[in-house]
């Protein structure tokens, strides 16, 4: 039975992928929201290929879909608050036009999670005036967001400085709770830290988004012997969906349950889709999720 405060969505990584452009670019906006529909789920989020909220609102209307949020890179350390906020002012608006509900920011300055580099070593980290610059600024941007009726939720994400779990709690004590939550996202933390409960566990009552993203271990343990890039990594097939890999999400379905979480949860797996069908992955997804998760409802 479908649990009545939780919005279920997919992301349109599995179709096109915003880190390479290339990839999937025949797949139209048209064909990845009725592929949305057939698969049963209630939304996405905004890729970067997506249009205008007048053109975009019409087709999510025809298949009575909706939006969640939209990625935002941001580079508060690199160039200032001011500059950040500036664009991401335009990013709450084009949110706000969709009727979204979440704005997902990642802080990008430094991040390797766009080049040929060792992800699994490369990663940044930040000095502690870069830290105090971080957090400040991250503050304006949700009460920002607020401002647009949005909730800002921070993606902790591989080969950027706010990664591992330590980092994450660096984050959420220096930011505001009031402006500024945590997206949970299972595969990221995982593949990080190899655990993915004990953030759940801890920042449960910051969790204001989550993405559900599994992990294959063996595709993982060779990415990280071989030292691939994200890019590479996600291309060998790092990543997939629910029910696919090696995570038991019956595990922080249950927290999220238990704590009453309200929201959204979107599944989420970039892989080639030439070599994953992404029908076929969001099908496979949709039945873990009726027969393994909403029976726990
Ligand atoms: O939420 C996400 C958005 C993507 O652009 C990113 O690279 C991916 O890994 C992710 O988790
Ligand atoms: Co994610």
């Amino acid at each position: 039975m479908e649990n009545q405060g939780i919005l279920w969505g997919i992301a349109p990584i599995g179709w096109r992928n915003d880190d390479i452009p290339e990839i999937g670019a025949e797949n139209t906006l048209q064909h990845l929201l009725s592929d949305i529909v057939v698969a049963g789920f209630q939304g996405t989020e905004v890729g970067g290929f997506f249009p205008e909220p007048k053109v975009l609102n019409k087709e999510l209307n025809l298949r009575n879909l909706k939006i969640a949020g939209k990625w935002f890179s941001s580079f508060i350390i690199r160039d200032g608050i001011e500059e950040a906020a500036h664009e991401f002012h335009k990013h709450c608006q084009y949110l706000q036009d969709v009727h979204a509900d979440v704005a997902v920011v990642s802080e990008q300055t430094y991040s390797v999670q766009g080049l040929e580099k060792n992800v699994f070593t490369k990663k940044p980290f930040f000095t502690d005036a870069e830290w105090e610059k971080l957090c400040k600024g991250l503050n304006e941007l949700g009460k920002m967001a607020e401002q647009f009726g949005l909730k800002l939720v921070y993606h902790h994400h591989m080969g950027t400085g706010v990664q591992t779990i330590a980092e994450i709690d660096r984050l959420m004590e220096g930011t505001d709770p009031k402006f500024v939550h945590l997206l949970y996202d299972t595969g990221h933390i995982y593949v990080s830290d190899g655990d993915y409960m004990t953030l759940l566990n801890k920042h449960i009552d910051r969790i204001k988004h989550v993405h559900f993203k599994d992990a294959r271990r063996k595709v993982l343990d060779e990415c990280k012997k071989e030292g691939r890039s994200f890019l590479q990594s996600f291309l060998s097939g790092m990543f997939t969906v629910p029910g696919d890999g090696c995570i038991d999400f019956t595990k922080p379905y249950k927290v999220l349950l238990d704590h009453n979480y309200t929201g959204w949860i979107v599944i989420e797996a970039e892989q080639d889709p030439s070599v994953a069908h992404p029908l076929e992955y969001a099908l496979m997804t949709r039945k873990y999720i009726d027969e393994k998760l909403l029976i726990q409802s």
